[in-house]
């Protein structure tokens, strides 16, 4: 099995690897000024969720935050094996650390979510490697193919987010990650995206779909599931209230879930930081046709931990009015006034563009940045002996 490297990083670039549309090449260009090596190590983000759950989308839209130009929001072309290098951020999919490929899982019995079938020691090894600014050579998983092909040269870039279905697992890897965000769409939800993607996409039949999630049900509550405890931000995607006994999944409700005291981040929040409220910001600046828009505002705590929770029940009408509702919202880590309306905007092609996942995900995505760039400065800083002296 591959090796960690010690070779030095030789190029700037690095590797976007992305869900469904995984390992095509997209330039991103970023604009946070930190260097791997000058700044003395990668910034590592995680983000953990099961199949289908919008993680390809989330990194669609955190890349184009983060610097990703038209490129990042390009539509899928997909299907070649093998990460890819261009910019200053890579992506990794931690299905590459399967160690049992798909005639090797099945043999023994085991679904991909078992930690019997994923090598965590390597994937500690690596992700400790490219922390510490050396270069891999990473397994590939190949899922057009079900086999492990040969591995690849992974460069340490300025942020690494190791996106899959454990990032939080093992407890050494988990203790490498700078920030860490969950996934958790209800199963309700989860399984109609699912019928969705994969009917039409991937021409699998209802049945076998249905089979599929039932099958990996035990091992999805047992060790994906859990790993929400230790997530810094927690989306929570839940059916509408707004509509009794909705069975459609149109409408959404959603939350999203922030720890307070978290390094690097404090959450954002609506009107009055701290206090409780419940907003329906529907009239004259905001068009909303049935069934409507709630928003709430409260601290609650989440497996002991004190969190903040914005919440959002119902779908915009008009996108560009969400400007009405970014201006009632604080602590957002915009550059500019508008910028969370303005990534919406730019992306209302994507999933979950007029309700709360799409909103709630380009906050993450700004509330990234924004640590990377205070993990950066920090790092660079003299230390205080070097500062009085100069
Ligand atoms: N916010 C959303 N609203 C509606 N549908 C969504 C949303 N996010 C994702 N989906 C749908 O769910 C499916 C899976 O999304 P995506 O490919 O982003 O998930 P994934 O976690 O990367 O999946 P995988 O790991 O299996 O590649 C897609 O068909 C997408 O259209
Ligand atoms: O849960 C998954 C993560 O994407 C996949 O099912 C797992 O990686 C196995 O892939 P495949 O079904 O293509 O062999």
């Amino acid at each position: 099995m591959a090796a960690t490297s010690l070779s030095s990083p030789s190029t700037t670039t690095a590797a976007i690897l992305l869900g469904g549309w995984r390992r095509r090449t997209v330039a991103f260009p970023f604009r946070v000024t930190c260097s791997a090596a000058a700044a003395g190590g990668t910034v590592v983000i995680g983000l953990a969720a099961d199949s289908g759950c919008g993680k390809s989308t989330f990194m669609r839209r955190l890349t184009s935050v983060l610097g990703g130009g038209t490129a990042a929001a390009a539509p899928p072309r997909g299907g070649e094996p093998g990460t890819l290098v261009e910019g200053d951020a890579t992506v990794i999919c931690l299905d590459d650390y399967h160690s049992l490929d798909r005639a090797g899982r099945k043999a023994k019995g085991v679904t991909a979510l078992h930690p019997r079938a994923n090598d965590f020691e390597l994937m500690y090894r690596q992700v400790r490697a490219l922390k510490d600014g050396r270069a891999v050579e990473k397994p590939i998983y190949n899922h057009a193919t079900g086999l492990l092909d040969p591995p690849e040269l992974v460069a340490p870039p300025r942020i690494l987010v190791i996106e899959g279905l454990h990032p939080m697992y093992d407890a050494r890897v988990r203790g490498l990650l700078d920030f860490s965000i969950y996934l958790d769409i209800s199963s309700e939800i989860k399984f109609a995206w699912k019928i969705q993607r994969d009917m039409a996409e991937r021409g699998h039949s209802l049945e076998s779909i249905k089979a599929s999630i039932a099958a990996r049900k035990p091992d999805f509550d047992s060790y994906i599931d859990p790993q929400k405890q230790y997530a810094d931000a927690v989306i929570e995607v839940l059916p509408t209230r707004l509509i009794p006994d909705d069975d459609e999944g149109e409408v959404l409700r959603v939350k999203l879930i922030m720890k307070e005291g978290a390094r690097h981040f404090s959450p954002a929040y609506l009107f009055d930081e701290g206090s409780t409220i419940s907003w329906i910001p529907c009239g004259r600046k905001l068009s909303c046709s049935y069934p409507g828009i709630s928003f709430a505002y409260f601290p609650d705590t989440y497996f002991g931990h004190e969190v903040s929770v914005l919440e959002m029940d119902g779908r915009f009408d008009k996108l560009d009015e969400l400007i009405y509702v970014e201006s009632h919202l604080s602590n957002l880590s915009t550059r500019y006034y508008g910028e969370v309306t303005q990534q919406m905007l730019k992306h209302a092609d994507l999933p979950g563009s007029n309700n709360g996942t799409g909103l709630f995900q380009t906050i993450v995505g700004l509330k990234i940045r924004d640590l990377c760039e205070q993990i950066v400065a920090e790092r660079a800083a003299p230390p205080p002996a070097l500062a009085a002296v100069a």
